[in-house]
């Protein structure tokens, strides 16, 4: 054989080799809030996710264009566009993952609670959806106030009587991303080797960034870098949203953080073992029934939500402090629930 004609069917075998070797299952992502500021490079980075066999793209208004943009990028996942509410059902049919950025964003000067009054209905009509079309699937809440958001998703699957604990998912990664960028910059150690696990919660104080297990360790941090780096983790959504200047907040990075988990949470699917991401998950971790920790991911969802390890004195009182406002926005997204 030519040696040209040899070399092509070597690399034919390869890929042949390579697409029946990655024997991956079929796996279907549903983004609901797909065309919004988070959406679309959400949807962008979830074509290119090679564990995704089809991805289904939802909103209200806007799907049709991204989805015909995202599918003509030469990756395997096949895309469709639904759009308004008479679509909801045949968006989430059969999805494994449902990740929902949908709602009203914040402008300076407001809090997340103050997107509460909006993004509630919202939330809770989708999840209302979820418990019909796609009862099984692994929810990944971007929404916010995800302080409340998640527990008006576990109240609606309650009533609809499809809620697994294992299934129900507030995305804190942004939270991990900022605690590692802010980190590796001020210990001056290589980004891509850092990790800080980010407990609480994903609001303000509630956010409470372990610099104390951060690794790699060094001893080059005073007190009070650590205390400007956990100050910097908990205000790094108000830095954006005052650097936007009223046009939203956090879209790029939260597009990042979000295929981040998703990636995290097909790869548990898929049985890859290991797999660790922090999350905002139903939790006996503390006293308070919804709380961040770090959550070993599998087969069904949450195989194990971890403990939070050794505190320095700072972190315990920061855990204290904390509580008060987790547990009120939590018993607010329980009765917001229960009572519309
Ligand atoms: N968890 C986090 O770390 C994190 C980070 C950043 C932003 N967020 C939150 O994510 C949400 C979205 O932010 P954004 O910047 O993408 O906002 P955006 O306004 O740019 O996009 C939101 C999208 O949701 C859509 N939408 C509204 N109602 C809907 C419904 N009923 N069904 C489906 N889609 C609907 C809108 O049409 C829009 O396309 C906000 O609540 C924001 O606070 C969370
Ligand atoms: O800050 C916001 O309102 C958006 C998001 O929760 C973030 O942390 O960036």
């Amino acid at each position: 054989m030519r040696p040209s004609l040899m070399r092509s069917a070597s690399q034919l075998l390869r890929r042949r080799s390579y697409s029946s070797a990655s024997g991956q299952p079929e796996r279907k992502v549903a983004i609901l809030g797909a065309a919004g500021g988070i959406g679309q490079p959400l949807s962008l980075l979830m074509k290119l996710n090679p564990l995704v066999s089809s991805l289904s793209l939802y909103d209200i208004a806007g799907t049709p264009g991204v989805a015909a943009d995202v599918s003509h990028i030469n990756s395997p996942a096949q895309v469709k566009g639904f759009m308004g509410e008479d679509q909801l059902g045949e968006a989430l049919k059969g999805s494994d993952i449902v990740i929902i950025p949908a709602g009203v964003p914040r402008k300076p000067g407001m809090t997340r609670d103050d997107l509460f009054n909006i993004n509630a209905g919202i939330v809770k009509n989708l999840c209302t959806a979820i418990a019909k079309y796609c009862p099984y699937a692994l929810v990944n809440m971007i929404s916010n106030p995800v302080n409340s958001t998640v527990p008006i998703a576990a109240e609606i699957f309650k009533k609809a009587r499809t809620y697994d604990e294992k299934r129900l998912f507030g995305v804190t990664t942004l939270d991990v991303v900022r605690a590692k960028t802010f980190y590796a910059g001020k210990a001056n150690v290589p980004v891509t080797d850092v990790n800080v696990p980010v407990v609480g919660g994903h609001a303000g104080i509630t956010i409470l960034p372990l610099f104390s297990q951060a690794t790699p360790a060094t001893n080059a941090l005073s007190d009070e870098d650590i205390k400007a780096l956990t100050k910097r983790t908990q205000d790094g959504g108000t830095e954006v949203v005052e650097a936007k200047a009223g046009k939203g907040s956090a879209t790029l990075s939260m597009a990042y953080a979000g295929a981040v988990f998703a990636n995290a949470c097909l790869k548990g699917l898929n049985g890859v073992p290991d797999i660790i991401e922090c999350s905002f998950v139903q939790s006996t971790v503390t006293e308070l029934p919804f709380f961040a920790s770090k959550v070993k991911l599998g087969k069904n969802g949450v195989e194990e939500v971890l403990g939070l390890g050794e505190l320095s004195d700072f972190e315990k009182e920061g855990l204290e402090n904390l509580k008060g406002e987790l547990k009120a926005s939590i018993e607010k997204g329980i009765k917001f629930a229960n009572e519309n």
